[in-house]
């Protein structure tokens, strides 16, 4: 039996471990939180269900556009946030989905070893337990560590007042005025959810619009719809420190500005658990970042040991680490392997509208790295959108003008990332714009403006006629 040795367990170790174990290898695998990782305990399953929460507010605050009414001016005045229960059910949820792995794993007689651990050269690993130390012999090891919120020496979280988003769920009442440094996918969400809870959010942004990794197009509609709201936005503003004053923070600017709130949120990124594990003692090779590299098989520079997740820097989603872990155990175990392909991989930003993307990006358009013919829509003509008082977003698709064929898209609205399945179904498995717009879709309904986005980028005869 191939001895399989995994350490840690998010999405990128556990799903691996399932692979492994239906391989038929003898699979261990080493956490020292708990199962399902940070993606599952303090990330993505709690930011997102903290969302939903925040989403029903949004919907009950829009609700007056639609000819209801509300009996206060103030929608916080009917409907009281509890945050301090809201809190237990997000936490409550992240341990139940936790414990539902636990048992998945232990079912597919994974070893769960509960304990820290460290490479002891390429076909050993160590773990501290506690109560001593273990050590498991392996033939193939799979490092999948995730990383850690960064922070600034000037600036460090004490859980309390100054935060990073692993600490929110302490809070136990709607922060008066929260501020949130960084607005990439993280503090965007955090912003706009917190925003929706009725807080009042400043949000610093280095750069000139939110979202700057994302599809600017959409980036500008999403900071249209937060300063609608009344959210501040400090654009091309640093922060260099922060602190508690009175029964507050101060976050101090890199241009020497000051700005007071009651809590402060940093959301300035992430560094990888790289460090003191042995890793490069067992000449895995890293990159200037800390990073692990790999190839598209998860494969680093020592052949016995395979990465996989956000401690490869390869792209931070939970999707994409479970993905990566799988492709190490079908290529190490000797099973048939498509490589990772990140022009298929879809994610979402869940911020109030959402902004899903899949494939080519307009960034990669705009570089000049591929010719593609474009439909941008809004969605303000679109039906359903009226009915439901949502008139902010779009949808846009990219096509190859030789082929028709979808290579990427961009939707923005509440629920785009259930939207966007379609888009990334068709660039999977690339469906041209005619086959795809051909494709009944029930009206009224925002999918509709999907196909029709697909119908005006008509091909025919090798070219593109739009209209
Ligand atoms: C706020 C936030 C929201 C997010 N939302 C989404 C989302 O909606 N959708 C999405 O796709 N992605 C989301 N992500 C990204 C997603 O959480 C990550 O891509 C995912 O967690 C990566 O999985 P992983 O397995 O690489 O690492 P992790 O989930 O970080 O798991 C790594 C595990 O390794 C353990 N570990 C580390 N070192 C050791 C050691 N030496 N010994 C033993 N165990 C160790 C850790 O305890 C941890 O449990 C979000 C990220 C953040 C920060
Ligand atoms: N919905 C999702 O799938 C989801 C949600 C959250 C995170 N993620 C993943 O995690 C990755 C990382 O996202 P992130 O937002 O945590 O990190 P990030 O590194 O993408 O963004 C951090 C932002 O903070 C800014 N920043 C850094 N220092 C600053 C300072 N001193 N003052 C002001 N701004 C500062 C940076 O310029 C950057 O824009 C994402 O790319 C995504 O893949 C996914």
């Amino acid at each position: 039996m191939t001895k399989v040795v995994i350490i840690g367990g998010g999405p990128g170790g556990y799903e691996a471990a399932l692979v492994a174990s239906q391989l038929g290898g003898e699979v261990t695998l080493i956490e020292r939180d708990g199962l399902g990782g940070a993606a599952v305990l303090s990330d993505c399953v709690p930011s997102k269900t903290l969302i939903a929460t925040a989403e029903v507010m949004v919907r009950i605050e829009s609700a007056r556009q639609l000819g209801l009414h509300i009996a206060a001016a103030d929608v916080a005045d009917v409907v009281r946030v509890d945050l301090e229960e809201v809190n237990r059910r997000v936490l409550e949820l992240a341990r139940a989905q936790s414990h539902d792995i636990k048992q998945r794993l232990i079912q597919e007689e994974v070893r769960i070893v509960s304990g820290t651990a460290r490479l002891d050269g390429g076909s050993r690993v160590v773990v501290g337990t506690g109560e001593g130390e273990e050590s498991y012999d392996a033939d193939i090891i799979l490092v999948a560590t995730g990383t850690t919120p960064r922070e600034l020496p000037a600036a460090p979280c004490d859980g309390e007042r100054i935060l990073n988003w692993k600490q929110v769920y302490n809070l136990t009442e709607v922060p008066e005025r929260l501020i949130v440094v960084g607005s990439g996918v993280t503090g965007a969400e955090f912003a706009s959810a917190y925003d929706g809870l009725g807080c009042d959010v400043v949000l610093v942004s280095s750069r000139t619009q939110v979202l700057p990794g994302e599809d600017q197009d959409a980036a500008a509609v999403l900071q249209k719809a937060f300063e609608g709201r009344g959210m501040t936005i400090m654009s091309q503003c640093r922060a260099v420190a922060a602190r508690r004053e009175g029964a507050g923070v101060v976050v101090t600017l890199a241009d020497g500005r000051e700005v007071h709130g009651s809590h402060v949120l940093m959301a300035v990124g992430s560094i990888p658990n790289t460090s003191g594990i042995g890793l490069e003692e067992a000449g895995v090779e890293l990159s200037p970042s800390g990073h692990i590299v790999v190839d598209r098989v998860s494969r680093t520079s020592n052949r016995n040991i395979y990465a996989a997740g956000d401690v490869t820097g390869v792209f931070a989603l939970a999707s994409v680490a479970a993905m990566q872990g799988r492709v190490a155990m079908w290529h190490s175990l000797g099973d048939a392997v498509t490589p990772l392909d990140l022009r298929l991989v879809s994610s979402n930003v869940f911020t109030t509208p959402e902004v899903a993307t899949v494939g080519v990006s307009q960034k990669e358009v705009d570089a000049g790295e591929i010719r593609v013919a474009s439909m941008l829509l809004p969605l303000g003509s679109n039906a359903r959108s009226k009915m439901q008082g949502f008139t902010d977003g779009f949808v846009k698709l990219f096509c190859l003008p030789t082929t028709g064929i979808i290579v990427g898209g961009v939707v923005v609205a509440p629920r785009a990332s259930e939207l966007i399945h379609a888009v990334s179904l068709a660039v999977a498995q690339r469906v041209n714009v005619d086959d795809f717009s051909h494709a009944f879709t029930v009206y009224p309904s925002m999918s509709g403006s999907l196909a029709e986005a697909a119908r005006r980028l008509h091909h025919r005869e090798g070219a593109i006629l739009t209209n």
